[in-house]
């Protein structure tokens, strides 16, 4: 007989709690990412100071493997697809095929609004030059975040695109071979054996590799990872683009009595599979349900394959389930929560999810888990985690675009709006400002002019 398993509860049944005490009260805190930059920013500086040697350093420790040369050579991406098992290729294939579905429907255009006659401000939409996109390969092996990285960034019109995935000793310090086939079959043809912290240090100021091959920097780097490639990411910030911080997996459910306990609980444990710093959290109305998905837990937890980290990711102070009075309540504690991952499993699951206001992403009624999202769905699962669904977006063509707004206005359009921008910049003290735009027009009529301006 396993040892029961039982998520913490937290009773908020009776309780009044502003939005403050409702974030302290909620499970998480796993992920404290501050707490491991004194680790993060020697691996930062060295590979700023002495680039790939130390990243080749860095791998050894982190890895077990320094690569022969950091760059993939073309050949090894050529035979990792040539030897993809053929059922993997039509499951990415298909993953790839709706996931740019999706995507293509993102891709803004530029658009042009006409001020006044004679005056417009276009917006024009610009790929970002270089990306570096991250691949995670510590506890699992992603060739769909291959996917979930490339497609967007494509989408977008990224130009020149590396994918950075940690290197494995047992393939002679190359990436797992599914993931340089994912690459391949989605015509990327750069591909850095690199991971962990060392490996966005790299992506942000480039080196020499081992051959004498320049390992250009990048100008953006996105896609997920463990604690340690999050904090890289928030101290790379500003040298490059981060996109939002997608750190150890979480996955909230708001459910009801009428929710089925052996799928919740399934739900619960596929994404604490991840890492033991996952979160799985449960918000329910129903004791009943919370009762019955500890005893599903228990079940499933006993035959999980990685049933170790589950167990940990499960039984740390990130996950637990929330005891609320309905689903009215229920909402307001998933979206102070903002979780990366949000699964509606109640009566009209849909009229519920219309009004979730934070989270990466949202799934809809029994038939809508996350696995379907982490793969098939056509969504992108790299998702902002630790409460930035709050303030920020998961992966999307958007992420890959500039916008730039371009103003072309004409003499008498200026002229029109002169005396407003000559009072504005007074009233900021900044005259110098008005005077660009005063002296244009008294060069024009041969001297000043004796209006306001
Ligand atoms: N939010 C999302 O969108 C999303 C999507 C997929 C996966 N994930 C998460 O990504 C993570 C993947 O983690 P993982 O560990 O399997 O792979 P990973 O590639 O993120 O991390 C493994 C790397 O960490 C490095 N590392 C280990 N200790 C280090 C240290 N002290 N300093 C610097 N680097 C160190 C190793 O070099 C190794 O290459 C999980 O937390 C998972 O939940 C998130
Ligand atoms: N659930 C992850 C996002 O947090 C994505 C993923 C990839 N593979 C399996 N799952
Ligand atoms: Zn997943």
């Amino acid at each position: 007989m396993p040892a029961r398993t039982q998520l913490a509860r937290v009773d908020l049944r009776g309780r009044t709690t502003t939005t403050a005490e409702l974030r302290a009260a909620l499970p998480r805190g796993g992920v404290d990412v501050d707490s491991v930059l004194h680790q993060v920013r020697p691996v930062v500086e060295a590979i700023r100071d002495r680039g790939v040697e130390a990243a080749n350093e860095f791998s050894e420790k982190f890895d077990g493997v320094a690569p022969t040369t950091v760059r993939v050579p073309a050949d090894q991406l050529q035979r990792a697809l040539d030897e993809l098992d053929p059922a993997i290729r039509a499951a990415l294939e298909v993953a790839i095929e709706r996931t740019r579905l999706v995507h293509a429907d993102q891709r803004r255009t530029d658009r042009t609004t006409q001020v006044v006659p004679g005056g417009t401000v276009t917006e024009r939409w610009i790929p970002v030059a270089r990306v570096g996109l991250y691949v995670p390969g510590g506890n699992a092996v992603y060739p769909s975040s291959v996917v979930m990285n490339v497609v967007p960034a494509q989408t977008a019109g990224v130009d020149s695109l590396v994918v950075a995935s940690p290197p494995q000793a047992q393939f002679g310090g190359l990436p797992h071979p599914t993931i340089l086939a994912a690459a391949k079959l989605l015509g990327v043809d750069e591909v850095w054996a690199v991971g962990g912290a060392q490996a966005v240090a790299l992506l942000t100021y480039g080196g020499t590799d081992t051959d004498s091959a320049e390992l250009e920097p990048v100008d953006l780097i996105t896609g997920p990872g463990n604690i340690y490639v999050t904090a890289a990411k928030r101290l790379c910030r500003g040298l490059v683009g981060i996109d939002a911080e997608a750190g150890p997996t979480e996955i909230a459910i708001l459910a009801d009595a009428t929710a089925d306990p052996v799928h919740v609980a399934a739900d619960l444990i596929s994404q604490a599979e991840h890492d033991v710093l996952a979160a799985s959290v449960l918000v329910t109305d129903s004791v009943e349900l919370a009762d019955a998905v500890d005893d599903a837990l228990t079940a499933q937890l006993d035959v999980t394959k990685h049933q170790e980290r589950v167990a940990t990711a499960l039984s740390g102070r990130q996950s637990g389930t929330v005891l609320v009075p309905n689903i009215d309540e229920g909402l307001r504690v998933v979206n102070a929560y903002a979780a990366e991952h949000l699964e509606i499993q109640t009566a009209d699951a849909s009229a519920v999810a219309a009004r979730v206001t934070s989270a990466g992403a949202v799934f809809v009624g029994p038939w809508s888990p996350v696995s379907l999202g982490d793969y098939c769905a056509g969504s992108n699962h790299v998702l902002p985690t630790a409460g930035c669904a709050r303030h920020s977006s998961g992966l999307s063509v958007q992420t890959f675009l500039r916008g730039i707004h371009v103003v072309d206005y004409s003499e008498a359009a200026l002229d029109e709006v002169a005396g407003h921008v000559v009072t504005l910049a007074n009233a900021e003290d900044l005259p110098a400002h008005g005077e660009a735009v005063r002296l244009r027009f008294e060069s024009l009529a041969g001297g000043p002019r004796q209006d306001q301006r």
